[in-house]
Formats: structure tokens, C-alpha cells, sequence
């Protein structure tokens, strides 16, 4: 059992869209509701948590009644610029609900490396912590196209969760997706893979069997995650990726108990 985790306070939790909506395009409130529940009970705790959630194409597309993504990078951006204000309208909701107070914070890949942008996004993040607000981030789709033209470019919100995890100097970062962990190969093709618990170290191999998005929503897929944890294990933090179907799952996680795989170096795995 690695104490880093039961310790950890300042906790970076990015949530996919996978686990904020159904297969059938429907928002998933069950999730909504105890990633709320959940995340505001920790809060409560006095732990500081940042919230990277995707959805904001996924709940455009059900407002606008479509079933399948536009290819056309305007339209997408379209989608997330009405999806992103619904989705914070769901938040909103349920967070409230837990008497807890949320903030939107709209970000791009390369905020962190002007200084000037950097320390007025690290301000931000500090006020809202110490205030106990929860920042709930995503990329400002509207003048970034990182996440939406996979062709091209490799961001994401797996990375950006990852890149946040770094920039606030955070204990840990908890990916939540609609697989248990990362397999020796893709689940959903291969109905015998194994999950693999721990990960110290990441490179040709596990890039080898990381397929691509499962589902009709999600975007990068396991390689994303890898190079967010990669980022993770360089800076000798820590990664847990778990399924988020159950965002209580979390509980578990910061109790020390074996779910999902945990990437960590190896030095600090048996501590
Ligand atoms: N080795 C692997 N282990 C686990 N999942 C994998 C692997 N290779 C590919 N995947 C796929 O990655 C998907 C998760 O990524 P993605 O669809 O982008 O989810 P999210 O919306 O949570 O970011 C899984 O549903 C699975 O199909
Ligand atoms: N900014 C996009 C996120 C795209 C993205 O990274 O999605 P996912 O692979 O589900 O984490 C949106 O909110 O739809």
C-alpha cells in the first residue's frame, strides 16, 4: 500500500466523456450525480480537488439532437461551445445539491508556457482552493482545436489533466474512464485481456498494446492516458486510471485499496 495515496490532498480527478454519457448519447446522471456527491464529500474533508471533465461535444450532441460527432471542426467546436454551458448547468445542479461551489476554468495546452498566462492561471487556482471551490477545467474548444482534430495534433484532456496535475504540484491524478485500468491489450477487442495492477514504467511495450476509443464519444483512447501517465511517472507523481462508471471508486482509491492500475515508480511501490 503506497502512503502517498491515502496522504494525498491536492488531487487532480478527469473524468472522459465515456462516463458522462450512455452509449445511446444520453447523459449518464447517475455519474454526474456521485462524481458530485463524491468529490464534495472529499472536499469537505479539507482534501483540494480539481475536477478536467470532457463532455461538453458529447452533451452538445444531445442538445442538438445528433446522433453522430461532425467531422467538420467548426461544427465540432460549435457543439462544445453549447455543450460546455449545459454541462456546467448539470454540474452546477448536482454540486449544489452537495452544498459545494464549482468554477469553470477554460484552458489551453500551451496556457502553462507563457509566464504571464501561467501565473495568472496558477492565481486563479489558488484563490478558488482556498475558497474551496471546486475549479471544474476543460479545453476552451473554441480557440483549440488540440482535442478535436486527432489527425494532426495528440492533446487532450487526458494530457491536460496531466499537464494541471504538474502546473499546481498536485499528489495525485485519478483518470476515470469506462475500463477497469490499462490491459495487456485493448478489452473491448480482446475478451482474455489481463488488467495489469501496477506500472513503474512506460514505454514502447505498454504504447504497443494501447489501442484506441471504445466508445462513440471518447477521443484519445488508452494512448492519451499513457502519455498523461508517462508525464506523471517523469515527475515522480502519481496515476490511477479506474473505471467511471461508479465515481465512488475514488473512496477506495484514496483508501489505499487495490482498483484500477496504479502507475508509479518503482522506488515508491512497495513503501
Ligand atoms: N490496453 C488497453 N487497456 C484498456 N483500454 C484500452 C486499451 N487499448 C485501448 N483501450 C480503449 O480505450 C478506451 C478508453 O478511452 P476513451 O474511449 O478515450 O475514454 P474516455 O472518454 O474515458 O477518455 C477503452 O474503452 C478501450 O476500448
Ligand atoms: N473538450 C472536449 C474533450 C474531448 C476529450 O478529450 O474527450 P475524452 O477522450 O472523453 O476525455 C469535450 O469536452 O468534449
Amino acid at each position: 500500500m503506497d502512503k502517498r495515496i491515502i496522504n494525498a490532498n491536492r488531487i487532480v480527478v478527469k473524468v472522459g466523456t465515456s462516463s458522462l454519457i450512455h452509449p445511446n448519447g444520453m447523459v449518464n446522471l447517475k455519474t454526474f450525480d456521485e462524481l458530485a456527491y463524491t468529490l464534495s464529500a472529499l472536499n469537505n474533508q479539507g482534501k483540494e480537488l480539481i475536477l478536467v471533465s470532457s463532455g461538453a461535444i458529447g452533451v452538445g450532441l444531445n442538445k442538438m439532437h445528433l446522433k453522430k460527432r461532425p467531422t467538420e471542426i467548426g461544427a465540432q467546436q460549435a457543439l462544445a461551445a453549447i455543450g460546455q454551458s449545459e454541462l456546467m448547468t448539470l454540474f452546477t445542479q448536482r454540486f449544489d445539491h452537495y452544498l459545494t461551489d464549482i468554477a469553470q476554468v477554460l484552458l489551453t495546452h500551451d496556457i502553462f508556457d507563457y509566464p504571464k498566462s501561467n501565473q495568472f492561471v496558477m492565481n486563479t487556482f489558488d484563490c478558488l482552493l482556498r475558497d474551496n471551490v471546486i475549479p471544474i477545467v476543460n479545453e476552451n474548444d473554441t480557440v483549440a482545436t488540440d482535442e478535436l482534430d486527432h489527425k494532426t495534433t495528440f492533446g487532450d484532456n487526458d494530457q491536460l489533466s496531466a499537464i494541471v496535475a504538474s502546473h499546481v504540484d498536485a499528489d495525485l491524478l485519478i483518470v476515470l474512464s469506462d475500463v477497469d485500468g490499462f490491459y495487456d491489450q485493448n478489452p473491448n477487442k480482446y475478451p482474455d485481456a489481463n488488467l495489469i495492477s501496477t506500472v513503474n514504467q512506460i514505454d514502447e511495450n505498454e504504447f504497443g498494446v494501447a489501442g484506441g476509443t471504445g466508445s462513440r464519444f471518447g477521443t484519445g483512447g488508452m494512448q492519451t492516458k499513457l502519455l498523461a501517465a508517462k508525464r506523471m511517472l517523469d515527475e515522480d507523481r502519481m496515476m490511477v486510471l479506474a473505471n467511471g462508471a461508479d465515481p465512488r471508486i475514488i473512496f477506495k482509491i484514496l483508501a489505499g485499496k487495490s482498483v484500477g492500475t496504479i502507475f508509479q515508480k518503482e522506488s515508491v511501490a512497495h513503501e
